[in-house]
């Protein structure tokens, strides 16, 4: 146990969070508290820190200084990338990572083989239930009609989707989401915010996003970062009418 007095139904606690690099603050006492169950949103102009912060959430990049908890109690700066995935913090990067010459069902297929050691997901062989759980995880993410399509083949926001998609079958608890609309139609833009909605309902999703069409979709709290730490804090339409808020994205 911590002796930081973190509330029960937080998932993320950050505190007094810095890096520096090469003498430059990109993070500057940052904190942050993140709830089971919650969705936000995180924005800020270029150079702000939302990717230096999940980099911190994730283990890519060791905080000088601060507290970075998961669950109240696992402190995420003991431990290493590959430890925080398997503790349930899940990434997508804002690239899709899938990989093109398999279909979008081989795919899905590799998420749930890659939950094994590497020994079991050589000799895997999907279950009736996996198949289930493959069939309705495809349909969840828009891709009923694309299952034996190769990935491509599909468009960039159903890659996207797919990508979601394979972490979902990894099932963690917290879904670190870097700009999923950057590039999508309107469309497609509103259907994953329809997709990360229900994702949150049933674990914590935080989505970095430059796109504020977007935001006001998720329909969440959303979190404004400027020179590595929080300056606003409340609804969009909140932070939006925030002068401090006003001031950094106009330089009024
Ligand atoms: N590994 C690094 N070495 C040196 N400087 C870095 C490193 N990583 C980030 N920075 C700097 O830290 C600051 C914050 O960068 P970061 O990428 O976190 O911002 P961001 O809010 O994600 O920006 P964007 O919206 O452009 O992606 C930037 O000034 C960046 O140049």
């Amino acid at each position: 146990m911590t002796d930081k007095h973190i509330p029960d139904d937080t998932i993320l606690y950050l505190n007094g969070v810095s890096v520096s690099f090469d003498g430059f603050k990109a993070i500057n006492g940052l904190s942050l508290v993140l709830k089971e169950g919650e969705l936000r949103a995180v924005i800020g102009p270029n150079g702000a820190g939302k990717s230096t912060m999940m980099d911190i959430i994730t283990g890519k990049t060791r905080p000088d200084v601060g507290d970075v908890y998961f669950k109240g109690e696992i402190d995420l700066t003991q431990h290493d990338e590959a430890d925080i995935a398997n503790l349930g913090i899940g990434r997508k990067f804002q690239k899709p990572s899938v990989i093109e010459t398999l279909t979008v069902w081989e795919n899905l297929e590799l998420a749930l083989a890659g939950n094994r050691t590497p020994l079991q997901s050589l000799f895997f062989k999907l279950t009736k239930e996996n198949h289930k759980q493959l069939t309705d995880m495809a349909a969840y993410i828009n891709l009923d009609d694309q299952k034996e399509t190769v990935a491509g083949d599909i468009s960039h926001g159903q890659k996207q989707w797919l990508e979601i998609g394979m972490l979902l079958l990894q099932e963690p608890e917290v879904l670190l989401v870097d700009e999923p609309a950057a590039g999508m139609t309107d469309e497609e833009t509103f259907k994953t915010a329809d997709l990360l909605r229900d994702v949150a309902k049933s674990r914590s999703v935080i989505v970095v996003e430059h796109d504020m069409e977007f935001v006001k979709a998720l329909d969440c709290k959303v979190t404004v970062l400027h020179e590595g730490s929080v300056l606003s804090e409340g609804t969009l339409d909140a932070v939006q009418n925030d002068e401090q808020v006003i001031e950094v994205y106009l330089g009024r």
